[in-house]
């Protein structure tokens, strides 16, 4: 259909919701508008499918909500007895959140698919483990993690407990396109609960065990013991779920000092204190700074609405505070859980760690040092979810950490997404540790580069919006793809993995990346170094991600700059 025969169709469908056909109606002469909101379907990106809120086909809106929810149920009714085990449902603290929640559940009971839906907001790994705790099917978090406000979304994930990959949401997406958004009903409430279909859950059923075995994933718990009261925290939780379990479990494994930012401490769809509730941003820090400066604290912690994100600065010897990138925290975690085991001799031979391709090489040198293996997925933690399951069903690997740049930490197998649970309690017992042997955690940061060499990563970004903008990335990609650069920034191509194609060209040979299909450039330079290039999957925008490394810092850091420089140059 015509960008203006689905305007017209959705005027028709819901003739009868004033609020849509008064929206609908005041974007009638602005064709821009029009073309923003109806060229295209919302789409599963990296993590779910996400959009801006509104009317149309491609916004976020209760429509999309209950026909997304109709393919999920489709799909699942491909194996009836399998559906039978339900679906649950979690949201975050965005608007509309907890309606479009509540809708999932009641188009799923239409189509009679038991709904375990939460009694309030709850975070991704939550949701993640529950899946797995109550043997459902399926489940469904409303939520569009660390966007702006403005936007929602909807992520699935499969009985595993991980993001469903590539193959399920194209078989759900078969479906959504197939299903009209007027077939869609919804159950009414009472009767859902009255048959069984519909389901409150909460604490009782998840959020004490789910703690319960967090707890477990501390390395040295006795390190918490005797360093934890002088470690002080200040956390924020960015108006979103976090709050709840993070503290919860501060408290539970010991840390009391534990200043929250009131202003941040309680949901807010408005995000009204910060541009973006995204801990890559340093603007979601600045309360946080200040109440840090006030209560002298070592540690500033920050989730974001679904809490599976965890961004963490630190204080080093002379007080100035330092914003660490996801590449640095991943590695002094990763290193932290490898050294302790290694030292407590229960590091398993057969162990892995799984990162994204755009996650620092850092990592890849301190596995090595490990005689550990690490694997590499495209962007999204529904791979590094899918590698886990792999590892389980062959019996070949014991996970033991996973982790992308983006701020996704994982340690668990009982959840299946980035925890930012998990994180804070990790993060606690390196600074716990460090305090034990009378050093700062930045200082950790530096030992580990002192050791391994040192290591920049940068991601540029540019934000491209609408239909122009994607043809616009489209056509960046295209031409890097047709004239694909011999060097950057003097450092010689050695070889390119192109994910589209499927391959990785070295001197003329071609052999497969190994990797699911994705329209992602990467240049791998001489001297350890690379340059990636890829459209983002969850917010318009290209995304340019250099690795740059040499024994001193100076050196690795020029060498970053000008790659970064030639690389933007590359795509003007
Ligand atoms: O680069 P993008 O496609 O926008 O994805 C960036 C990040 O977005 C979400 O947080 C996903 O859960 C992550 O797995 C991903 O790394």
């Amino acid at each position: 259909m015509t960008i203006l025969e689905n305007y017209h169709q959705w005027l028709q469908d819901f003739a009868n919701d004033p609020e849509t056909v008064r929206e609908l109606e005041a974007i009638r002469n602005d064709e821009k508008e029009l073309e923003d909101r109806f060229y295209t379907d919302l789409s599963f990106g990296t993590a779910g499918m996400r959009g801006v809120l509104g009317a149309g086909t491609n916004r976020m809106n209760k429509y999309n909500v209950r026909r997304a929810t109709k393919g999920l149920a489709g799909y699942l009714l491909e194996n009836p007895e399998n559906a039978k085990r339900g679906v649950v449902i979690a949201y975050d603290s965005r608007r509309c959140s907890a309606e479009f929640a509540k809708d999932t559940a009641l188009v799923l009971c239409a189509e009679g698919v038991p709904a375990f839906l939460f009694d309030a907001l709850r975070p991704v790994p939550v949701l993640s483990y529950a899946v797995r705790h109550l043997n459902a099917a399926a489940g469904v978090v409303i939520t569009a993690s660390h966007n702006p406000p403005q936007y929602n979304g909807y992520k699935v994930y499969g009985e595993d407990g991980a993001q469903v990959g590539p193959e399920a949401a194209e078989g759900i997406t078969r479906i959504i396109r197939a299903t009209k958004y007027t077939d869609c009903v919804l159950m009414d409430e009472k009767k859902a609960l009255d048959n069984g279909l519909l389901k409150m859950i909460g604490n009782k059923e998840v959020d004490d065990d789910y703690i319960a075995q967090i707890k477990t994933l501390s390395i040295n718990p006795e390190l918490l013991r005797s360093e934890g009261s002088k470690l002080h925290i200040v956390y924020t939780p960015l108006h979103g779920s976090g709050n709840v379990p993070v503290r919860r479990l501060l408290k539970e494994i010991g840390l009391t000092n534990v200043a929250v930012v009131k202003e941040q401490e309680m949901p807010d769809p408005n995000f009204s204190t910060i541009k973006v509730p995204n801990p890559e941003d340093p603007g979601a820090y600045e309360m946080a700074f200040k109440l840090a400066a006030e209560v002298d604290a070592n540690v500033i912690f920050a989730t974001d609405p679904d809490c599976d994100r965890l961004g963490v600065a630190v204080k080093d010897g002379k007080g100035e505070w330092h914003l660490l990138s996801g590449n640095q925290i991943g590695c002094v975690l990763l290193h932290y859980i490898l050294s302790s085991k290694k030292k407590a001799g229960t590091l398993p031979k057969d162990g892995a760690a799984v990162k994204s391709i755009v996650t620092t090489s850092l990592a890849n040198k301190i596995c090595e040092s490990f005689g550990i293996s690490i694997f590499e997925t495209l962007t999204g933690f529904k791979f590094i979810g899918e590698k886990i399951q792999q590892f389980m069903d062959k019996g070949d690997h014991t996970f033991l950490f996973g982790f992308e740049e983006s701020y996704g930490f994982l340690s668990s197998t009982f959840v299946r997404d980035k925890d930012g649970v998990n994180a804070s309690l990790l993060v606690s017992e390196v600074a716990c540790a460090c305090m034990a042997e009378g050093i700062t955690f930045y200082d950790r940061i530096q030992q580990i580069f002192k050791e391994y060499g040192y290591y920049v990563n940068n991601v540029v970004s540019t934000t491209l919006p609408g239909k122009d903008g994607l043809a616009r990335i489209k056509e960046i990609m295209g031409g890097l793809r047709a004239q694909p650069p011999k060097e950057i920034a003097g450092l010689k191509i050695t070889a390119v993995r192109d994910y589209l194609k499927g391959t990785r060209t070295e001197n003329g040979r071609e052999e497969p990346t190994g990797l699911p299909v994705s329209d992602v450039l990467y240049f791998e330079l001489e001297g350890g170094n690379w340059v990636c290039v890829r459209p983002s999957g969850t917010e318009p925008k290209i995304k340019l991600y250099v690795n740059s490394n040499a024994p001193e810092k100076a050196e690795a850091e020029s060498i970053n700059a000008a790659l970064c420089e030639a690389a933007k140059a590359m795509m003007a």
